[in-house]
């Protein structure tokens, strides 16, 4: 056995909880390639995290790992994202979205409007934070060797313009996807700059990532919510709570299932961070019809109905696997 094994098994007898349970997933899920202990649900052996590391992730749901992506890439994310506010680069299926009080308003809309890019895998300078090999190599700890970018954003949360519509609802994100198992789902998030309360930083309930996918509809907010930011419907505002403040380039991984969201942004700079979720390409769609995600197939339906002027036949599915990108290994499933 290697000293790192040794030590784990060390650390894992001192555990004071029940082995976690493993769940069922097809064959074609289960990686063989690592060492992977049966108490060990959500992280594989690949040499990089430390045992401690791993036993973190398995009881927290999120490891944060600091320094990881360089000033000139992050500054290079940067300037591409203001050519895109400026227009000066086409990208095809990117979604340029406002804050809810921007987008109502009469305001004239400048760069400084949009809150948040989604889907820039056709952005090749963007695009090249999902393949950055100091992320992979921790992705792959969670997802296996082949890895797939689903879901790419770079989140430019606006100053607060006074109704608290700055704020994400605390939510898991596996309720916006349609694949599964969700252990074998990871999000990188990296901070553009520093982040912290004021400016609205993440905030995640540690170990939650061990509970089922909650409900998920509107909060009830004064101000209003922007669209498609659902969150919990029984939120517990007394569960303890981690205030993630990270420095430039420092970056989460985070499990789909954690309960996170985002403060008010009380300054007046624009906080950004660069994100992307992964999954293995192993991991196989579901259907949702009949579960809580109904609700949010049916907005993402309509959405897409518009965006991308095609028939009714499009599916939750269809608007996943035309987005998803193989950035490890081999596209085997998804
Ligand atoms: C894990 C991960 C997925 C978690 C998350 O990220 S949760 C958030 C997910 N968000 C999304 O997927 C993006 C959703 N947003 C979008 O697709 C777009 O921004 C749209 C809402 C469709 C707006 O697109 P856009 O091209 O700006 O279209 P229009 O200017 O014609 O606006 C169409 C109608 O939408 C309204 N709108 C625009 N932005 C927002 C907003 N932030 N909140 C609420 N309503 C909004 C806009 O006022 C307009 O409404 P009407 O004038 O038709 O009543
Ligand atoms: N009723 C609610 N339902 C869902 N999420 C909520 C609710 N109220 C607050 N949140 C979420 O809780 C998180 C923290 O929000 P908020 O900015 O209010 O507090 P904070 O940053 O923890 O504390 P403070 O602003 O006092 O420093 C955010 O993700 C926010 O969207
Ligand atoms: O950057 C943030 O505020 C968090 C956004 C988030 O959690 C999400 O879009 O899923
Ligand atoms: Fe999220
Ligand atoms: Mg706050």
């Amino acid at each position: 056995m290697s000293r790192a094994a040794e030590r784990l098994k060390l650390l894992i007898n001192h555990l004071d909880r029940p082995p976690a349970v493993i769940t069922a997933a097809p064959t074609s899920v289960q990686t063989s390639t690592y060492n992977h202990p049966q108490r060990l649900r959500y992280t594989f052996d690949t040499d990089l995290l430390t045992p401690e590391q791993r036993l973190s992730y398995e009881e927290n749901g999120f490891i944060l790992i600091k320094n990881l992506v360089s000033e000139e890439d992050i500054d290079r994310f940067r300037k591409e994202f203001e050519k895109i506010c400026r227009q000066e680069v086409k990208v095809p299926g990117l979604v340029v979205m406002r804050d809810l009080v921007i987008a109502k308003s009469e305001f004239v809309a400048d760069q400084k409007a949009i809150s948040k890019l989604q889907d820039f895998q056709e952005d090749p300078e963007l695009f090249r934070y999902c393949s950055l090999p100091q992320i992979l190599q921790y992705v792959e700890c969670f997802t296996g060797p082949n890895i797939m970018a689903m879901h790419t954003m770079l989140i430019n949360k606006p100053p607060d313009a006074g109704k608290k519509t700055s704020r994400h609802p605390m939510h898991q994100d596996l309720h916006y996807f349609p694949f599964r198992p969700a252990d074998r789902i990871v999000c990188a998030w990296t901070a553009m700059e520093k982040v912290h309360r004021q400016n609205g930083c993440l905030v995640v309930l540690p170990g939650t990532h061990t509970s089922t996918l909650q409900e998920h509809d509107y909060p009830d907010w004064e101000g209003g919510v922007n669209k498609m930011y659902h969150g919990v419907r029984n939120y517990d505002p007394q569960h303890p709570r981690v205030h993630l403040e990270m420095e430039k380039g420092d970056t989460v991984f985070f499990h789909p299932l954690l309960i996170h969201g985002s403060g008010m942004n009380q300054t007046q700079g624009f906080r950004k961070a660069i994100s992307c979720h992964y999954a293995s390409a192993d991991c196989y769609y579901i259907d949702v019809m009949g579960t809580t995600q109904e609700n949010i197939e049916k907005e993402v339906k309509d959405i897409a109905l518009k965006k991308y002027d095609m028939d009714s036949e499009i599916t939750f599915k269809d608007t996943w696997a035309f987005r998803g990108r193989l950035v490890q290994g081999e596209r085997t499933s998804l």
